[in-house]
């Protein structure tokens, strides 16, 4: 038998064939609401001063330091200044206005006396203590100048970034575009989660987890279908997806059986299928239709989850800009057992600083990969890990 080809051979593949379509970097505006996790492509600039004007900071009194000095002391009131005054008003000397936080400081004013630290009085209100210049005064500009890049470009728009977004009066951001991803999902046998399943059927695994992956990897899934073995409508299928997608994702009917649609459609149009050494996920294939990259992956849930983790998400990830998901090493928390010849990814759960193997490793265990949140990395030449062994261990 021919070597087979290894994870790494078998994921610089996949790059070559994905990656020129996620290097594309169009970008698309989209309004601050929807734009949380999304990566800035322009910078965002403020054209005014922020805040954009001189603002009391506390509920009390807008003064001058220089009447106050001689604290105790009662000044009349002349009025209040509301938040959103919109008219500006001027503090003669020797008199105070009340100004609500956030309210325009009066011009003359030059500091604001808290509330707490007046007391009103018959003719006015008595000021305790003396206040400093500039107290409690928030000054326009004083956060950020007019044309300061309040969100630089290429930032992963935390809420933080839409705040400032928001306080500079923009309502949209222009962020990179998703790539768009087709998961197709395949067999006779698959229905649709809530359908009631006669013998032999089984429900839909792949399409939910292979697009909801997509999604947290920083992708759009765009489409989500599920067709019987039949070429006729796995070809329409493809065809549909390749006409919306950057990237199409495909799984099941990829080995060795009587029925293995995706082969049989995609093979006579140049698609590579083979056996990779690793598990779960040994079948795989490649495939460009119209253009557009086609990545087949094995039916078996865990190991279409397994092998979107291991070849897309790396490249899925970087496109928009996430960091990447990097593999710790630790120790080993139970012995295992691995076949030779094969890479393979362990479902596990890390605690403590150790990992611990979870379920077999069937790629039909779909519950046990639930409980688990890290794969265990054995390589192709190890058969045997004893407990205490440094592992590589890669976060679900
Ligand atoms: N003679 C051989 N048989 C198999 C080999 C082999 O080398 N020689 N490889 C095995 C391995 S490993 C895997 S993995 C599977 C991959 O097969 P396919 O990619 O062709 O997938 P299917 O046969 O369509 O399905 C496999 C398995 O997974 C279930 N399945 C499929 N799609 C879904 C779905 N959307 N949701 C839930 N479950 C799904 C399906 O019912 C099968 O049980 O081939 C082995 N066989
Ligand atoms: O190698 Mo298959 O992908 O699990 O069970």
């Amino acid at each position: 038998m021919a070597r087979r080809r290894t994870v790494d051979e078998h994921a610089a593949r996949i790059a070559a064939l994905v990656g020129p379509t996620l290097a594309r970097r169009e970008s698309e505006q989209v309004p601050l609401a929807a734009a949380l996790g999304r990566v800035a492509s322009e910078p965002v600039v403020t054209s005014g001063p922020l805040p954009p004007f001189r603002n009391a900071q506390m509920d009390g009194y807008a003064a001058r330091a220089d009447d106050v000095r001689r604290a105790p002391v009662v000044l009349p009131v002349d009025g209040v200044v509301p938040a959103a005054a919109s008219e500006g008003t001027v503090l003669q000397p020797g008199h105070l206005l009340k100004v609500m936080t956030g309210a325009p400081v009066p011009d003359g004013a030059d500091c604001i006396v808290p509330v707490e630290q007046t007391a009103e009085e018959d003719g006015g209100v008595r000021v305790l203590r003396t206040v400093e210049r500039g107290a409690f005064v928030r000054d326009a500009g004083s956060d950020a100048l007019p044309g300061t890049v309040v969100v630089p470009a290429h930032t992963r728009l935390a809420p933080r970034h839409l705040a400032a977004a928001a306080a500079a009066g923009v309502a949209e951001v222009a962020v990179r575009r998703r790539p768009r991803v087709a998961v197709l999902a395949t067999g006779a046998e698959v229905v649709p989660p809530g359908a009631p399943l006669a013998l032999g059927q089984i429900h839909d695994v792949n399409g939910v987890a292979l697009s909801s992956l997509a999604v947290e990897a920083g992708a759009e899934a765009v489409l989500v279908d599920l067709t019987p073995d039949d070429p006729a409508a796995f070809e329409q299928a493809l065809q549909r997806a390749v006409a919306v997608a950057d990237l199409v994702v495909t799984a099941g009917g990829v080995s060795k059986g009587d029925f293995e649609v995706v082969r049989q459609v995609l093979e006579p149009l140049g698609a590579d299928v083979t056996e990779i050494a690793m598990q779960p996920g040994g079948p795989q294939g490649t495939a460009s239709v119209r253009g557009v990259p086609v990545v087949c992956l094995p039916g078996n849930p865990v190991s279409a989850a397994v092998s979107f983790t291991v070849f897309l998400r790396p490249l899925l990830r970087a496109a928009v800009g996430l960091p990447p998901v990097l593999p710790q090493s630790m120790p080993l928390a139970a012995a295992l057992h691995s076949p030779k010849g094969k890479r393979q990814w362990l479902r596990g759960v890390v605690k403590d600083g150790t990992v611990h193997p979870v379920g077999g490793p069937g790629s039909h265990l779909i519950v046990a990969m639930a409980g688990a949140d890290a794969l265990i990395d054995v390589p192709e030449e190890v058969d045997f890990v004893a407990t205490g062994d440094t592992v590589s261990v890669l976060p679900l």
